[in-house]
């Protein structure tokens, strides 16, 4: 799939300059390089400064503190409306911007049962019956953070399998047992609403 890129920008260039950005971590997430691609063409340059979060809404919690500038959140998260709904933060602008290639994961050696407890973040949960090889079947979905945290479920082997990214598959030493993809997707920015613009 071919990476396509574009902006709406309402307040990104005119708004306050991006000095801190917070998303979902931790490491390895689609979010982590969302976050990293809106440094390199709006940061204020330097090294990125990207703070990692455990849930969008930790990240929101540090833009409200002022910890950060800017949150970066995936649109396929359903409960980006609370961000949008908030009126203390403001939509600064949206980027499309395709995540790293997605694949359902083993833990090096498991064995995997035929009916198998798959880890995911809730975001790209279609994703597992689309991918999931055809000998196998959901026996439970457990639900994660985000695609790091369900990696890292799979490691422990909490979970048989994981729904997850390249880069957190290799974090974690887990092994793709399917084919990989990456997901188009659009990225909302959000600042303060009182921000200087
Ligand atoms: O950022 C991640 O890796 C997430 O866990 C959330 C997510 C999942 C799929 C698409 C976009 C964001």
């Amino acid at each position: 799939m071919n990476q396509a890129t574009g902006w709406i920008d309402t307040a990104l260039s005119a708004g306050p300059s991006v000095e801190t950005i917070g998303t979902l971590g931790p490491a390895g997430t689609s979010s982590e390089q969302a976050a990293l691609y809106l440094w390199a063409d709006h940061g204020r340059g330097g090294p990125p400064a990207v703070r990692l979060y455990d849930t969008y809404e930790e990240a929101g919690d540090a833009l409200r503190a002022g910890a950060v500038s800017h949150v970066v959140v995936a649109n396929a998260y359903a409960s980006v409306h609370a961000f949008y709904m908030d009126p203390s933060l403001r939509f600064a602008g949206a980027f499309l911007f395709d995540t790293p290639h997605y694949g359902i994961a083993v833990s090096q050696g498991h064995r995997i049962p035929k009916a198998a407890r798959i880890a995911t973040h809730p975001a790209p949960v279609p994703l597992v019956e689309e991918l999931l090889p055809e000998e196998y079947s959901v026996a439970e979905i457990r639900y994660a953070t985000s695609t790091s945290a369900a990696a890292d479920q799979a490691r422990r082997r909490e979970a048989d399998l994981a729904l997850t990214t390249m880069p957190a598959a290799k974090a974690h030493s887990l092994e793709f047992i399917s084919r990989t993809r990456p997901i188009r997707m659009l990225w909302s920015v959000f600042t303060l609403a009182c921000a200087d613009s």
